[in-house]
Parts: C-alpha cells; structure tokens; sequence
C-alpha cells in the first residue's frame, strides 16, 4: 500500500484486487444499481449482531444507547443518502482493512476468471460477494464515519475515498458508536432522494433485518404541496426475525431476501427448508441450499456456512459444527433455545444439544434433497453440478447417513456413454440384466479412460452398464461404499472376473480348455516380466485388446496408487496381474515367437498399463522396442 502521511490525514492506495472489483462493480452491475442499499443494511445488521455478542460479556459497550437500529436518511439539497448504525463499529486500522483491502482467500485466482464480458462478470462478481464497494455504483464519493465500542470519542476515524486508486483517513472526534456512511449520488441518481423510493426499496430487500430500519416519518405539507420530512421516527421493516415468524406468513421473496443476507449471495437460492424443532433439544432452522457453488468451495477455511443464534442472540457466524463438511455450502440459521448464551466454540464440540441439532439439520439437508429428486429433477440437476463431488464426501464421513447419501449420488455410465452424471444407483439397478447381482464400475484418471477401459469389453459385448468413475474422490466413495440395496459394487479392473449367472456354461468350459492350452505361454510370459507381475493368467474380459492389467481384490487399484503417488502419499504397492486375451492376434503370434519373446512381454504389459491410464517406468524403452518390432515385421514381410 502506497503512503502520503500527513498529522492526522494519510492517503493509501487500494490492493490491487479492490481497484478492479471497483471497476468492474461500477460496469457491470450498474443494472442492479439498487442491491447498494441492501449490503450496506445487510453490513450495519451484522454490525449490531456482533456489538449484541460482545456484549454479552462486556455490557459497557453499549454506552448509553443500548436500542440497536439502523437509520437511513437522504439529503436532497446535498444529494446524499446516509445509513447509520449503533453496532460494533470500527477503529482506524480495521477501517484500513476492512474497506481498503480484500481479505479472503483465493482473491487473486478468483480476479484471473473474469472474462472482461460484462453479464459473465456480473454473476462471477455476485458469486464473490458485493459488500461495501457496491456503495461506488450509484456514489462518485463515499464518505464513513465510524468508532469501535468501547474505544474513546477521540478515537473516531473518517474515511473517505472516491472509489477509484486510493482512499483517505483521518482520526475524528466522534461522540457516537458504530458507522455512519455517506453516499454522494453521482449525476442521474437522483431518483433515490425519496423517501417513498428508499422505504420501498428496504421492504423488498431488508424486511426481513432482525433490528430496526428507521426512518424519518414523512407527511404532505398543503402549502408546500409536497411531502416533507418530519422530527418523528418510523420503523419501515417488520424488525422480527424472519426464522421465528410461522412459515404461513413468510412470502417466498422474503425468503430469498433472507437468504441473500445470510448467505452474502447475489443469486436466489435453489431450496431451502424452514423448521421449528421440539422435543428433547429445541431449536429453529432455516436451511438454503445455494443455487450456484461458492468461488472457495474448496477452501477448508471458506467462512459463511450456517449462523448460531441462541434465543434470537447471534452467537458466531460459521459455525461448523451445525453440519457435517460434506454439507459446508450450506446456509442459513439456527436459533436454539437450549444453549447457554455463552456458549464457545469449544463448547460447541463437546455439546450434546449440539450433536442433535447436528443430526437433525444433516436429516433436513438430505430430505430436502430427496425431495428435489422427486419433484423438481431439473433443479436436483443444477445441484448435482454445483455440489455433488462435495456431497461424495458424505459417502465417508456420515456412517448413519451413508445409504441416504449413497441414494443422491449420480454417475456417468456405459448405458449413454457420455460425461454427463445423471445415473442413479437405483436406476441402474432397475436397469441390471437378468441374473446380474452385483454393480459394476471403472475408476479412471478421466472421463476417456474410464469409457474406453478395455476392462469394459466384455461388459460392452454382454450389454451389462458399469459406471464410468473419473472423479479423484470417486476412489474415495468405493473403498466406503461396499454396496447399495443389497448388492456389491465391485470394480471390473479388480479381481477375478466373476459374472456368475451372467456367463453360460458353454463359455466356461472355454476359458477352462483354453486355460489348459496356454499354460505354458502363461509360464513364459511371468518368467520374462519377473517381478512386474503378480500371475499371468487368461481372461475372458477382454474382446479387442490383447492385455490388460488387473489388481487383487483387497489390493490398491491402479488409478487410486496413481492419485495417492500424485498427492505425495506413499501407496502400498503391489504388482498387478496380468491377464491376456486367448483369442487375440498378437497373443496368439506370440506362442511362436522365439529370439524377441522378451520384448513382446514386455510390449504388452507395457499397452496394458498404458491404456489404464498409467505411466511407463521407462518410456525410451518402450518406444525402442516397439520400433524394433514394426522394423522386423517389415523386414518379414
Ligand atoms: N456498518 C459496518 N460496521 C462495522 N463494520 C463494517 C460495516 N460495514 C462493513 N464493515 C466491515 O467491513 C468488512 C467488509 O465489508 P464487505 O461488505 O465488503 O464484505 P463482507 O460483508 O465481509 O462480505 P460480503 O461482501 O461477502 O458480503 C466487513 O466484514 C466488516 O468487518
């Protein structure tokens, strides 16, 4: 941050990354101009939650104002608007901070995705969240006055910036707690002096604010023929808690407008599910399911998750101990009536109250998502992309919930062939061919390898679907997810293949005969790989290729050491088996093969890793022989 210090006056330079969220704001959003009144309610709202819980152990902070509200008043005259707040407020160096820098995480790669197209950056910038600097769409000037409860009235700080490089601050004498803003209109803006416009606009967006909105009453003066403003004050939104008032009188657009304020989202939400709880532990939760996924979805330490209240009190924001990780994009409140108001996030692990809210939001979540499979696919569709690798997570981590979970999954499989993940368990259960008993799948580095395993082949031929598994965690879900509705899952890259009733007799008396009559190629074949392979064998999995690799039932599958070697973590390795295709053309050519028997063996088994997905050991050698292999066929022929 650049500096220009005076006595009390100093200007500094916003980060870097705030002058284009600015920028871009003040272009892109400018259609939406009117959402600066609701994040800066939504801003001062939050303010006085955080003043009410730090109070709880130092009642001194609120001075001698102990009503929190929020104010909103307009100057036509100096063409201002102001919204001010009795909360927390802010010191100097938060101020410094909080509006001068941008402090999440995974800011950087986040600017790297905006594309410079308007309506893309638009949605990308509402997925960011807005906050304060939408104040610079309708402002050419944003002046704020502030101190921190509890610091001494000289203790004030102004700030002030015009939104473009830098911003100013200035330690102030300032009698009141909390924050004060000023918005000076740019040109065309002047629609928002009135009080009817600005009331309006807070009943749609910020009825549902837990304080006050006040305003100054206004009445119609005959000799002015006008509305003037008067000395009385009036509360403009209904100033309740939205998740406490009965669901029949909450209208869906309060909802949403809820949802904006907790979540910190732009968008509506996909869901939500709303419920007053009694019994042993009691306790009110309004859940939302997000209609798109946070930028840092998968930032372990991405903030925003689920509020804890206690009778109506904020406690702590985030607080993760409401749901299990898989569950993290959700949002939302719950407000328990049991818990001490003191309550730490220590407490929290420990608590039995807890652990039943715990369960009985992750109950509400997967209900609520059942619910959408059954009556709104399209939208369980728009969450699966959002959300289902996180939801995978839940096969692990939720023991009691993992057949519910399970039930929610989607997969890509061989029955269309394409990426899309729309294949439940159940359907393709519904779909298993006569006398099939078990759920077949591939795991692969990718959606091609998966689709084009040639441990698929005799699937293929036979018509069995498997499903095409190219997820990292999907490695994860498999070795947790022993079986759904009674039948195994179980992987065709592992193991014997055993299609049981699926195979008719005829075929195994095949493989026995031709099992006799390969022995001793088999024999020849593991005396020249040595120590690469477990056992030769032959197999029937296979149609068109001559080989592929196979790993023992308990061992690690391929994929899975290939994605625990790529994450640094030392796999257990054991050799694969090799199996070969009896009826295939170099197979059977290499029963006669003498002088380069050596480097077939080792041609194949280099194919067959190959085309699982995997990395050769030694590349150079492999290209060598294969090019002393075409060279002698040449010569032959
Ligand atoms: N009225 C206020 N009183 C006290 N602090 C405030 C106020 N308004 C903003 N702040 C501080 O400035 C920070 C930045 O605000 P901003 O609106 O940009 O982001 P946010 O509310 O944290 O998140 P988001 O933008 O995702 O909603 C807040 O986190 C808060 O610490």
């Amino acid at each position: 941050m650049s500096q220009a210090a005076s006595a009390t006056r100093e200007t500094l330079g916003f980060q870097t990354e705030v002058k284009q969220l600015l920028h871009l704001m003040i272009h892109s959003l400018y259609s939406n101009r009117e959402i600066f009144l609701r994040e800066l309610i939504s801003n001062a709202s939050d303010a006085c939650d955080k003043l009410r819980f730090e109070a709880l152990d130092n009642g001194a902070l609120f001075e001698s104002d102990p009503e929190l509200k929020i104010r909103i008043g307009f100057d036509k005259a100096a063409r201002t608007l102001t919204i001010i707040d009795n909360g927390i407020g802010m010191s100097r160096d938060e101020a410094i901070a909080n509006l001068g820098t941008i402090a999440k995480s995974g800011t950087r790669e986040f600017f790297s995705h905006l594309t410079g197209d308007q309506k893309q950056d638009a949605n990308l910038i509402g997925q960011f969240g807005v906050g304060f600097y939408s104040s610079f769409i309708v402002a050419d000037k944003v002046t704020v006055l502030s101190r921190r409860a509890g610091l001494p009235a000289d203790q004030g700080v102004k700030w002030e910036s015009g939104g473009e490089g830098d911003f100013s601050v200035e330690q102030v004498e300032r009698a009141a707690r909390g924050t004060e803003i000023t918005l000076h209109l740019r040109e065309g803006q002047d629609d928002l002096l009135s009080g009817w416009k600005l009331r309006a606009l807070i009943r749609k967006y910020s009825d549902h604010i837990v304080q006050s909105i006040v305003m100054k009453q206004e009445k119609w003066d005959e000799e002015k023929k006008e509305q003037v403003v008067t000395e009385e004050d009036e509360t403009v939104n209904q100033a309740s808690a939205l998740w406490a008032r009965p669901k029949s009188e909450i209208s869906d657009e309060q909802y949403r407008e809820f949802y904006k304020h907790v979540g910190h989202d732009f968008e509506d939400p996909l869901a939500w599910t709303h419920a007053r709880v009694e019994g042993r532990s009691e306790y009110t939760q309004l859940l939302y399911i997000p209609a798109h996924a946070p930028f840092d979805l998968y930032d372990r330490n991405q903030r925003h998750g689920v509020k804890l209240y206690v009778k109506r009190v904020f406690i702590m924001d985030d607080a993760e101990q409401l749901l299990p990780a898989y569950l993290r994009f959700v949002r939302g409140v719950v407000d328990s009536s049991d818990l001490p108001l003191n309550i730490s996030r220590e407490i929290l692990q420990e608590s039995k109250d807890i652990e039943a809210i715990r369960s009985g939001c992750t109950k509400k979540i997967l209900g609520l998502l059942d619910d959408l499979v059954a009556n709104d696919a399209e939208k369980y569709k728009k969450f699966w992309q959002a959300f289902g690798r996180v939801l995978k997570e839940g096969v692990a981590e939720d023991m009691v919930n993992r057949d519910k979970v399970a039930g929610l999954l989607r997969f890509a499989s061989s029955h269309a062939d394409t990426t899309e993940e729309n294949v439940s368990l159940a359907d393709y259960i519904a779909r298993m061919k006569e006398g099939q008993e078990k759920i077949y799948y591939v795991t692969a580095e990718s959606f091609n390898a998966a689709k084009n395993s040639p441990h698929l082949e005799i699937f293929r031929k036979k018509g069995i679907e498997v499903l095409l598994l190219s997820d990292r965690i999907d490695e994860w879900v498999v070795t947790h997810l022993h079986e759904f509705d009674g039948k195994p899952l179980v992987s065709v890259a592992k193991g014997g293949l055993d299609l049981g009733k699926l195979e008719d007799e005829a075929e195994k008396q095949e493989q026995e005969r031709e099992a006799g009559e390969f022995k001793e190629l088999l024999e020849k074949i593991k005396k020249s790989l040595g120590e690469r392979v477990k056992e030769v064998r032959i197999t029937n999995r296979l149609t068109d290729s001559p080989a592929c690799l196979v790993a023992d039932e308990h061992d690690v599958s391929g994929n899975l050491a290939r994605i625990l070697k790529a994450a640094g973590q030392s796999a257990p390795i054991s050799a694969p088996n090799m199996e070969i295709n009896p009826k295939h053309p170099v197979v059977l050519r290499l029963r006669y093969e003498e002088r380069k028997f050596d480097d077939w063996a080792a041609v194949l088994f280099d194919q067959a890793l190959l085309a699982e997905g995997g990395q050769l050991d030694d590349p150079a050698t492999f290209v060598k022989r294969i090019n002393d292999l075409m060279l002698a066929m040449s010569l032959a022929s």
